[in-house]
């Protein structure tokens, strides 16, 4: 007997383009989401986007409940959660960067509250996803979240943003080519639940971005636009396979480690990308794509380098030497490598000196 079921939850209004932020009050009203939201954003993009959508809905009378969060942590989650449940809101948007998504998307799952999502940056794949991911202690886990009902995009303020937000978006995307790599071996190896589809979205979403690279330059709104709809397909990839799986390998570790033992020194997308060209040379070795990883991250001016990263060539290995720690996910690192071989991969694909 056939007893196998899936259930994945995707955004019912998608809107993208140039000024939607004025339409942030219709999009809710089209989903019949009623009574007070709760706006979760960070302080630039409480600025650049979430007062004026403050201000929209002040002007239809509802007056929506605001919180500020500096850092992605559970204990961020709980003073949101707190607040919801003080200004008794009825859903959540989160305004800002991969942050402030993750939170709003955390603590509406516990609210089983209704949550739309408007990045303020094309910087990272959580966009549309239904995973959150903050630091716990020695590890990162990937929890479930609230995939959003609404995405509104405005490519004016994404295009607007400090253009290495962008190129860090590009990167996430690019690092899915290992993140699929990792989670094929993992399906081979140990039997890991796998989908075709959500694989062959997630890497098709990777190509199309790398052939669209010439599109991608600063101050040209058409490059948000295109940066932005591979996020969302990345997302999306991830709502199918009900995990990060397919936009999340060992190149996701090795950036989950520097957060830790770096913190704050380069962006997620920055770091996946440098640890994507690694991984990739571990899965193929010299004939394999790395060349052509770094090649497309360096196309869209994206770090190829530690020192592009603003990280040291030691940290670099301790993080590549303990990143399999970090979490119960098999990758091509397996149970860990040892000292010499990371200085040898990170040496031979020119990370570090
Ligand atoms: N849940 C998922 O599926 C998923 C996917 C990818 C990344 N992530 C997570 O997202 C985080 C990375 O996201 P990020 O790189 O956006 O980090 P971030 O949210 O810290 O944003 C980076 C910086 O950009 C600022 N910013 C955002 N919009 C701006 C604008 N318009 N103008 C000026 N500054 C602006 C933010 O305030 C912040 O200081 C990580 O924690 C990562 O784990 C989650
Ligand atoms: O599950 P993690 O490793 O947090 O990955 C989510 C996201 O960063 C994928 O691009
Ligand atoms: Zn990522």
């Amino acid at each position: 007997m056939f007893e196998k079921s899936t259930w994945i939850r995707l955004p019912r209004n998608v809107v993208v383009g140039h000024g939607v932020i004025d339409q942030v009050v219709d999009v809710i009203d089209d989903l019949h989401l009623q009574g007070r939201p709760l706006f979760v954003t960070s302080p630039t993009p409480r600025e650049v986007a979430a007062e004026p959508i403050v201000a929209a809905f002040e002007a239809t009378g509802v007056e929506p409940a605001i919180v500020t969060i500096e850092t992605a942590t559970f204990d961020a989650v709980e003073r949101v959660i707190e607040t919801a449940e003080a200004e008794d809101v009825s859903y959540l948007v989160g305004i800002g960067g991969g942050k402030a998504i993750d939170i709003a998307k955390m603590a509406s799952y516990h609210l089983e509250m209704g949550f739309c999502s408007v990045p303020t940056a094309a910087s990272h794949d959580g966009i549309v996803s239904n995973r959150g991911s903050v630091p716990d202690g020695d590890s990162r886990h990937s929890v479930a979240a609230e995939p959003p009902l609404a995405v509104i995009a405005d490519t004016e303020i994404l295009a607007d943003a400090p253009w290495e937000l962008t190129t860090a978006g590009c990167a996430d995307i690019i690092s899915n080519y290992t993140a699929v790599m990792d989670w094929r071996l993992a399906h081979r190896l140990k039997n890991v639940e796998y989908s075709e589809y959500a694989a062959a979205l997630s890497e098709m979403t990777a190509e199309i971005l790398v052939d669209n690279a010439d599109l991608i330059r600063p101050g040209l709104e058409e490059s948000a636009w295109v940066v932005t709809k591979a996020l969302m397909s990345s997302g999306v990839a991830m709502s199918i396979a009900g995990s990060s799986r397919p936009a999340s390998g060992a190149e996701h570790l090795f950036s989950h480690q520097l957060d830790r033992i770096a913190p704050e020194a380069a962006l997620h997308g920055h770091q996946v990308g440098v640890g994507s060209i690694m991984t990739a040379y571990l899965h193929g070795g010299e004939r394999g794509i790395w060349r052509d990883i770094r090649d497309a991250l360096a196309s869209i001016d994206a770090p190829t380098t530690a020192a592009e990263l603003g990280i040291d060539d030691e940290t670099v290995i301790e993080a590549l030497t303990t990143c399999h720690e970090i979490r119960d996910r098999y990758t091509i690192l397996g149970d860990g490598m040892n000292e010499r071989a990371a200085r040898e991969v990170a040496t031979k694909t020119g990370v570090i000196n």
